[in-house]
This record gives C-alpha cells, sequence and structure tokens, in this order.
C-alpha cells in the first residue's frame, strides 16, 4: 500500500483552523488526523465534535478521528455525524473494545484500534475482523513533540504479522520525523501521523517541505 501522511491537526493554529485545513491540503497532506483529548484518559484537552462539525466543510479529505478519551461509546454517534470517517478507539479506554469497534462500523464509519507503547499487540488479536486499521502509538498519548520510542518499531512488525492479507493499514503516531518515518515504513506501517515535524515553520511552503521531506524519507 502507498504510505500516506496524516498531519495531525493538534500542531496547527487552533485559532486559523479553516485556513489551516486548506494550507495543509494544499501542501500535500492525504488525511487529517483529529487528536481528541479528555483530560482523563490522557492529561490534556483539545476538542470534541462541534469543533470537527465546525472544521468539516473547509475539507475534502479523510477525516481520522483518533479518540483518547474514556468511556468512548457514548460519543461515537456525535463523533460520526460531525463528520469523522474513519474513528479509532483505544484498546486501554474501555472494556468492551469489541462492542466499540461494532459501534463505529454500524455507524457507517471505518474503525481503528489504538494501542499505547506499552501495550502488547496481542491485545487485538481478537477484534482484526473488526478494523480497517491498526494504530500504534510511538508516543505515550497527550501531547504533540514528544520523542519516537523505537521499542515499538518491533510491534509494528508483529502487527503485521498478525494481519496477515486482511485489508487492514497500519498507521503510527508520536515522534515521526525523516529520521523515524523509514523505521516504521520498513517494519510495514503505511500512514504517517505527524504534527510537530509538518507543522513546524507555520507556513503554507514549510508544510509542504515538511511533508515532502517525510515522502522522500520512505520512498
Ligand atoms: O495523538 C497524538 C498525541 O497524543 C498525536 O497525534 C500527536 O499530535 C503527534 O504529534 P507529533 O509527535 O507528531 O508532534
Ligand atoms: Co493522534
Amino acid at each position: 500500500m502507498t504510505t500516506l501522511i496524516a498531519p495531525s491537526m493538534l500542531s496547527s493554529n487552533f485559532a486559523r483552523l479553516a485556513d489551516e485545513l486548506a494550507a495543509i491540503e494544499r501542501a500535500g497532506a492525504d488525511w487529517i488526523h483529529l487528536d481528541v483529548m479528555d483530560g482523563h484518559f490522557v492529561p490534556n484537552i483539545t476538542f470534541g465534535p462541534p469543533v470537527i462539525k465546525a472544521m468539516r466543510p473547509y475539507s475534502k479529505l479523510l477525516f481520522d478521528v483518533h479518540l483518547m478519551i474514556a468511556p468512548a461509546d457514548p460519543f461515537l454517534e456525535a463523533f460520526a455525524e460531525a463528520g469523522a470517517d474513519l474513528i479509532s478507539v483505544h484498546a486501554e479506554a474501555g472494556p468492551h473494545l469489541d462492542r466499540s469497534l461494532q459501534a463505529i462500523r454500524g455507524l457507517g464509519k471505518q474503525a481503528g484500534v489504538v494501542l499505547n507503547p506499552s501495550t502488547p499487540a496481542e491485545a487485538i488479536e481478537y477484534v482484526l475482523d473488526r478494523v480497517d486499521l491498526v494504530l500504534l502509538m510511538t508516543v505515550n498519548p497527550g501531547f504533540g513533540g514528544q520523542a519516537f520510542i523505537p521499542a515499538v518499531v518491533e510491534k509494528v512488525k508483529r502487527v503485521k504479522a498478525m494481519i496477515g492479507d486482511r485489508p487492514i493499514r497500519i498507521e503510527i503516531d508520536g515522534g515521526v520525523t525523516p529520521e523515524t518515518a523509514p523505521l516504521v515504513v520498513a517494519a510495514g506501517a503505511d500512514v504517517l501521523v505527524a504534527g510537530s515535524a509538518v507543522f513546524k515553520g507555520g507556513t503554507e511552503d514549510a508544510y509542504a517541505k515538511n511533508i515532502a521531506a517525510i515522502r522522500a524519507s520512505v520512498a
């Protein structure tokens, strides 16, 4: 599968979200990654369905919504209605992962499952037939701009082997740069989330150069 780049809007200028969305699309983004944090599952708070709904008209790209909230189930419908195309829930966020994934597909959306760096690959063994994407965190979730955790590269290989010939993408999130991207792509990843490495510089030209540098590193 072609490697896709999903800039995380967490590192964009929240006061200019519509402009930032347009700029990142022109700069070459494939997907838009949206980090939803609740101050409970992770030690930070970002935004929820109303903000995603407000952003929706300003981009035609796939909205990849990364839920760092617990519980997630009561809010899935609201995120689907707000315009999420793919909704990912953490395996660590509740006791009924299979139910959450069924609910996402029941809403007509693609379903993703996320693992924190310390969670073993085996945690998703019995839900692989319910997902379109596995998101492996290469930082502890909650903040942008953290350092890539290299131990996760081994987990990417394990998940790739577990997936076999199922049409499931492997997405990596946290500390992705032109230096770390080749490590995870070689291990089997095909979607790269990048926040600080894409939005550094603060202009559309810088975003285009930053995306091109990540793309070139895995070409
Ligand atoms: O989910 C998260 C953080 O919890 C991410 O999506 C970050 O936004 C990635 O930021 P960088 O590590 O690329 O700066
Ligand atoms: Co994320």
